[in-house]
Parts: C-alpha cells; sequence; structure tokens
C-alpha cells in the first residue's frame, strides 16, 4: 500500500468493502500485520465507520486482546529505527515516510553507528525492536528516548512499544482517510487583570505545517463575551492536522482599555503556538491575559 498523494478515502467508502479490499486499505496501519484489519472486518460486521477515531480504537482493541505472543510478534514486525531494512531500501512505504521525516535517511557515518549501537543494546536487553512513533520527531530525540528507555524493565518497555504502535497506527490512519466532519477550533479571551471577557481585540491565526495552505488562514476580532465575532474560528476540511499560532494583539487592546502601560507596553503581541492531532474533535484554545502575564489551556 502507498501513503503517498493518493487522495484521502472516505470513511463512508469503507463500508461497502469486502474482507479484501478493507485490509489492503487500512491493513499496513499496523506494520506488516494485516492480522488487525482483518479482526476489525469480522468483529464490526456489518462495517460502518463513522470516524477515524473509532477505527483506530477497534484496531487497538484487536491488538490489545491479543495474545502476549502476537503482541511480541507485532512488535518485532517492525523494522529498526536507521536499521539494516531501512539501509536496504527494503522499508515499507510507511516505515519509508516516518524514517525519512525524521531525518533518519540523511545520518552521518558517526550517527549511523549510534543508532546501530542503541539499537543493539535495546534488543540485548529487552529481546525486542525498539518501537517509537517518529513521524513528528527527531534523530535528536529519537537518541534521547533510547537512553531513557534503556533504563526501564522489559514490562514497561513492552507496554511502551505497544503504545507507540498504536500511535504510529492512529497517524498512519490520518494519512489515508478523511476525518468525520466534527472537528472545529475555538478561543476565548480573557482579560484576567479586569476580570471581565476582553472585548474587541484582533487575533490572526496561521497554519505553520500540516494540511492545507499555509500561512495566514483567519483574522478575528472578539465580541463582548471575548468570542470571536465568527464563531468558529476554523470548521470542515479546514480544519486539519498540523501546526497552528495564534496572534493575540494584547498590547493594542490594553492600549485602548486605558491600562497604565509603560512607555513601551510590556507585552504586545502574544503568539501561542499549538498542534492539532485529532481532526475530529473539538479544539478551544483560549488566552487569559493581563498586560504582564498569560496562560493557556487546551479547553471544551
Ligand atoms: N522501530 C520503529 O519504531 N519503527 C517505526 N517507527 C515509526 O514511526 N515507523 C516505524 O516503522
Amino acid at each position: 500500500m502507498s501513503s503517498s498523494p493518493s487522495p484521502p478515502l472516505s470513511l463512508s467508502s469503507l463500508s461497502g468493502l469486502s474482507e479484501e479490499s478493507f485490509v489492503a486499505a487500512v491493513g499496513g496501519v499496523y506494520e506488516n500485520s494485516p492480522w488487525v484489519a482483518s479482526a476489525v472486518f469480522t468483529n464490526l460486521k456489518p462495517l460502518s465507520i463513522t470516524s477515524i477515531a473509532s477505527l483506530h480504537a477497534a484496531m487497538k482493541e484487536v491488538v490489545e486482546t491479543a495474545e502476549e505472543r502476537k503482541k511480541l510478534e507485532l512488535i518485532n514486525s517492525h523494522p529498526d529505527l536507521a536499521g539494516k531494512a531501512a539501509l536496504a531500501d527494503e522499508l515499507t512505504e510507511e516505515s519509508k515516510e516516518e524514517q525519512s521525516k525524521a531525518g533518519l535517511n540523511s545520518l552521518t557515518k558517526e550517527e549511523l553507528e549510534q543508532f546501530t549501537k542503541m539499537n543493539e543494546k535495546y534488543k540485548s536487553k529487552f529481546g525486542f525492536v525498539f518501537i517509537l512513533a517518529v513521524r513528528n520527531a527527531t534523530k535528536y530525540t529519537i537518541l534521547k528516548s533510547f537512553e531513557a528507555r534503556l533504563k526501564n524493565t522489559r514490562m514497561k518497555e513492552f507496554e511502551e512499544c505497544i503504545t507507540q504502535i498504536h500511535k504510529i497506527a492512529w497517524m498512519r490512519l490520518l494519512t489515508i482517510l478523511e476525518p468525520a466532519d466534527t472537528g472545529f477550533l475555538t478561543c476565548h479571551v480573557l482579560d484576567t487583570a479586569s476580570g471581565k471577557p476582553a472585548n474587541d481585540m484582533d487575533i490572526t491565526l496561521e497554519r505553520l505545517s500540516g494540511t492545507g495552505p499555509l500561512g495566514v488562514i483567519g483574522s478575528f476580532v472578539t465580541n463582548s463575551d471575548g468570542r470571536l465575532t465568527s464563531g468558529r474560528a476554523l470548521t470542515g476540511k479546514d480544519f486539519s492536522v498540523g501546526i497552528y499560532k495564534w496572534t493575540f494583539e494584547v498590547g493594542d487592546y490594553f492600549a485602548k482599555e486605558g491600562a497604565k502601560l509603560a512607555g513601551t507596553p510590556f507585552l504586545t503581541s502574544v503568539p501561542l503556538v499549538f498542534g492539532i492531532d485529532d481532526p475530529e474533535d473539538h479544539y478551544h484554545v483560549p488566552l487569559l491575559c493581563s498586560p504582564y502575564g498569560y496562560s493557556t489551556y487546551r479547553g471544551s
């Protein structure tokens, strides 16, 4: 199966598939382990999948309820990171893409030696392959993770590998399926200096990476409740996996509010960079601010 530019499959199109076609479509999500997709096909009959999250949950359930022996087989179905299969160009398309996104296809000789050493050390201690979802990782974070995880017990590592495998599967599903139309982004700004919603603050939204056009994708103004006058900032296909940035014009707002600011205000613009991992979910990304401090959280 190729994960490269073929258009994403709709969830509804999965429903009419035979087992063979279903496994061809999503079987590669668990590396070299089409038995996971086959079992989902049997368990979910008649096949009706309404979200990527529910398909992922069904696949995860198959793995979690499998025997230890099957789980070990699944772990060992993965290639080493920057290992022999990668060097021989024998990776699956999915693994090749992930490993190259982490820069593992352009290691120096010394870095390659470090990876080889770590892979061997890990396998001789635990007896299985080191697994890390590397799509959004770097060679530095991977090597740090090797070091930290080598200190764990075998049981903890076994569980960690399975957790990482579910994460790999989630990100693979997101590259091949069109999400359900349920996700959206909202915002709210509270002025903690006066204890009220921040009215009439300018905010811009940029997409820094991910699916869809990059750069400024929206300009907004808050209403008397501190919310965007347009309600939702992103919905539907525009609400996609990626890294985004709000810029809150906090300095202008407090100047308008008549706050006693220094000649040069302490806070001028507040940038807030955040990631959207689940395009089917509601992300509420608010700002609490005063002229001298701010914070955020993932709200609902
Ligand atoms: N060994 C290992 O973690 N391999 C995997 N990680 C990842 O993100 N893709 C893989 O193939």
